[in-house]
């Protein structure tokens, strides 16, 4: 288990990252997700060893890392680009942690290629002679040859295209799980992060926004940011009694108790056009294959789109009336 608390680095007056407490079970799945500069990868840094903290300490199995060098944390690193020793073959590179003279190094380098999908034909290309996405899978190899505790994988699949990237995602969340390795992903992709975490970290200006299980996030999130950096929003001003709120898209229920004016929280996903309910305008309607899109206006809830299937006949211009599946979300803070 890795525990940080109250882990905290500045560079000159710039905060990196400031007073961050995180437990990553073993096992574990944690994704770090943020804007840019909010302090992910000096995180990441932070817990390799390769920066030190100003304050605050980090611990893995109990084990104070303060004065542990990277090389003997136990913790692999896989970085954005891979990073793999150009002049060494791809046996090589993944023999890289397995001592010289293990009689099994051979079949252990097998054995690794074989678990992330490449063949043995492989061994002997350098790695400009692979994809990006077979190089990617050697740097997860040669990191797995560690038998770490922890892997970090800071942005590992961010070069690869759409299709390949959630392939990838896939085969390291399978190989990770397999061989019972925790792991803290950091990611740009929200939708990346909440396939892959079982526990979600949204970090903003260099602190944490907030923590859970990325459901929790995604459906009640602490605040306005957090819940539109994770997905598209309507957001309205009501009042709630009985448990109801009085909203512009109609009555609805909420996890708040009453108040005179609250901040609610819909899903674009949760509306659905009805018989009868609340009007809206299609101000455009656009094809997206499995879907389409329209982009509503209504009165009171403001400007948001929502899929509905491809062969509808609604167009641009036409009135709907809409409805709102589930329930609606209270910010406490704002
Ligand atoms: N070596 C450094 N020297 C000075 N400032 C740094 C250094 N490394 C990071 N910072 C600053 O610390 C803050 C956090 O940076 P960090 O790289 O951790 O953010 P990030 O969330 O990983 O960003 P990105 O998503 O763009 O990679 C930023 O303001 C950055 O400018």
């Amino acid at each position: 288990m890795l525990q940080l608390s109250g882990l905290t680095k500045t560079y000159g007056d710039q905060p990196g990252v400031d007073r961050v407490d995180l437990a990553a079970p073993s096992g574990s799945r944690t994704v770090i997700v943020g804007p840019s500069g909010s302090g992910k990868t000096t995180l990441l840094r932070l817990i390799a060893g390769f920066e030190t903290p100003d304050a605050g300490n980090i611990t893995l199995d109990g084990r104070p890392l303060d004065t542990v060098p990277p090389h003997q944390r136990n913790i692999a690193y896989v970085a954005q680009e891979g990073a793999l020793f150009p002049h060494m073959s791809v046996a090589e590179n993944i023999g890289f942690a397995i001592p010289r003279q293990a009689s099994n190094r051979e079949s252990r380098i097998d054995t690794l290629l074989a678990r992330v999908g490449l063949s043995a034909a492989m061994k002997s290309r350098r790695p400009h002679e692979l994809s990006g996405g077979q190089q990617q899978r050697v740097a997860l190899a040669r990191a797995l040859a560690q038998q770490p505790a922890l892997m970090l994988l800071d942005e590992p699949f961010s070069a690869l295209d759409t299709g390949l990237r959630e392939a990838m995602r896939d085969m390291v969340e399978a190989v990770l799980r397999e061989a019972g390795i925790a792991s803290i992903l950091v990611t740009h992709d929200q939708s990346e992060a909440l396939a892959f975490a079982d526990h979600l970290v949204v970090m903003r200006d260099a602190r944490i926004a907030d923590a859970g299980q990325p459901q929790r996030l995604y459906e009640q999130p602490i605040d306005i940011e957090t819940a539109k950096f994770l997905g598209e929003t309507i957001i309205f001003e009501a009042a709630i009694r009985g448990g109801v709120a009085d909203t512009p898209l109609g009555p609805l229920a909420v996890d708040h108790s009453d108040t005179a004016k609250a901040t609610i929280l819909v899903r674009p996903e949760q509306v659905r056009i009805a018989e009868n309910g609340t009007l809206a305008r299609i101000l455009h309607s656009s094809y997206r294959g499995a879907a389409r899109r329209l982009e509503l206006e209504c009165q009171s809830a403001g400007h948001f789109s929502i899929d509905v299937p491809a062969a509808t006949s609604l167009t641009q211009g036409d009135s709907v009336c809409l409805a709102v599946n589930g329930r609606g979300h209270v910010f406490r803070s704002r």
